[in-house]
């Protein structure tokens, strides 16, 4: 069967204009999610793994701007640059402004006003053609408005606390009507059905060309209740019936996190972003929120991306995984491939630090020494070169591309690339590596 990727990042860079300077939170990250696959990215806090997935869902708020790449949802261009776009675009009015003021003082001396006109007239013809290739490149891409039918209906998603995503003053039952309501329309099975009792002739056979071109009415409070009170069961609410009239206060942190699963997945995404959702619950619940997620995997085939720094956490549910550490991409493989044959040392530096049972006693964990690159001012080369064992000059002066291991995975490390000669030297200085 052919592999289909249903979600497609190549290239990602998404950065944070703060006061004290750009922050670059992704840099050039690629990496695709297929079809019904469950993709972890796993990596240490601040590597880049929410902003990548909230540049997907287009939710990077000011002063966070995604600067350049590509976002594919099902083949479809989905990511926008327009807001970098714009930032770049009143740089260029500003050197335009400077420019003509400029020209305008050095000939207050000269008086030469037709030379003035014409270099004033170059000046703004430049200017208009950097401005019309903006203004071009903005216009290519989805708008904010088409970006919001993908939002919620194609693409859904949960965060660590769901008290972030669910509304304190509203009961569960009015936030899944409106939810549901905004976008889930009637089965066309369902349309004609009502078509057909439709008794006047002209009027039927009207409605009825509607649907078969797709015009399908949106669900109606009954319809929406009666779906959310579903997938409360499918999730595992007891009661659903009587549970949904409470507010989200009077539901657990598990049963909260249950109902905000709920909330995403009755809109029937084709994706389901989860942002560390076990993170802020006991072990017991996390383990029941995971076995949830597999169960919905199971019976309805939805895509996950699963972001977490937990690699014991990834191997319960994911297929592929992707390891990302400071704001870059350092490996990607199936789930047996990271874990039974990493190729990164930061991959094999998180598997030292995952908890492991060995014949029944706590193995001692061995923390990655060091800490993160600062993103306000990240190394040239690899981000991960300060605390390497194996960094080589390299390393430090330029970050590795991804070398290709096998079909599924790619790793970016130098010490992948047969071809280098530093390789060598480092082999030979320090035995095999
Ligand atoms: N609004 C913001 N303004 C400035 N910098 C930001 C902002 N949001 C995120 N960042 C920076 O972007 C970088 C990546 O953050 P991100 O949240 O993606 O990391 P993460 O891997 O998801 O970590 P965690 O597991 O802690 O959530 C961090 O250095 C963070 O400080």
């Amino acid at each position: 069967m052919d592999k289909k990727n249903i979600i497609e990042i190549k290239d990602l860079e998404t950065s944070f204009f703060t006061h004290l300077g750009e922050v670059k939170a992704v840099r050039g990250v690629t990496y695709e999610l297929e079809d019904g696959k469950v993709l972890g990215i796993v990596g240490e806090s601040g590597s880049g793994k929410s902003v990548t997935s909230l540049s997907i869902m287009r939710l990077i708020d000011e002063p966070g701007t995604i600067k350049s790449g590509e976002i594919n949802f099902n083949g479809e261009k989905i990511s926008s640059n327009r807001r970098y776009i714009r930032k770049l675009a009143m740089n260029v009015k500003q050197k335009r402004k400077e420019e003509l003021k400029a020209l305008k003082e050095l000939f207050k001396e000269h008086k030469d006003k037709e030379k003035y006109m014409k270099d004033r007239k170059e000046i703004l013809k430049k200017y208009h053609q950097i401005l019309k290739g903006f203004r071009d490149e903005a216009q290519s891409q989805l708008s904010e408005k088409e970006m919001a039918k993908y939002r919620g209906n194609e693409i859904a998603m949960i965060f660590q606390d769901p008290m972030t995503s669910l509304n304190p003053v509203y009961t569960i039952e009015n936030q899944m009507i409106e939810v549901i309501r905004r976008h889930i329309t009637i089965t066309q099975e369902k349309a004609l059905e009502e078509a057909n009792k439709i008794t006047n002739v002209k009027k039927r056979e009207a409605k009825i060309k509607d649907i078969n071109q797709g015009k399908l009415r949106k669900v109606n409070k009954k319809e929406a209740r009666e779906r959310a009170i579903d997938y409360l069961k499918l999730v595992g609410i007891p009661e659903p019936e009587e549970r949904i009239k409470q507010y989200p206060h009077q539901f657990s942190g598990g049963m909260r996190q249950r109902a905000l699963i709920a909330l995403a997945l009755s809109c029937e995404p084709k994706v389901l972003i989860a942002d560390e959702p076990t993170t802020a619950l006991d072990v017991t619940i996390q383990a029941q929120i995971l076995e949830l997620l597999k169960k919905i995997q199971d019976e309805i085939g939805t895509s996950v991306i699963f972001i977490t720094h937990d690699l014991g956490v990834i191997a319960e549910i994911c297929t592929h995984v992707v390891v990302m550490y400071g704001g870059m991409l350092m490996e990607k493989g199936t789930i047996d491939e990271i874990f039974y044959s990493p190729q990164h040392p930061y991959t094999r530096g998180l598997h030292r630090s995952i908890p492991k049972d060995v014949v029944g006693q706590k193995e001692r964990l061995q923390p990655i020494e060091g800490s993160p690159p600062d993103l306000l001012n990240p190394p040239k080369g690899c981000p991960f070169s300060s605390r390497c064992p194996h960094a080589m000059k390299v390393c430090l002066e330029k970050a590795a591309p991804l070398f290709k291991v096998t079909d599924t995975q790619e790793s970016s490390c130098w010490l992948l690339d047969k071809d280098a000669p530093q390789v060598e030297d480092f082999k030979k200085a320090r035995g095999t590596v």
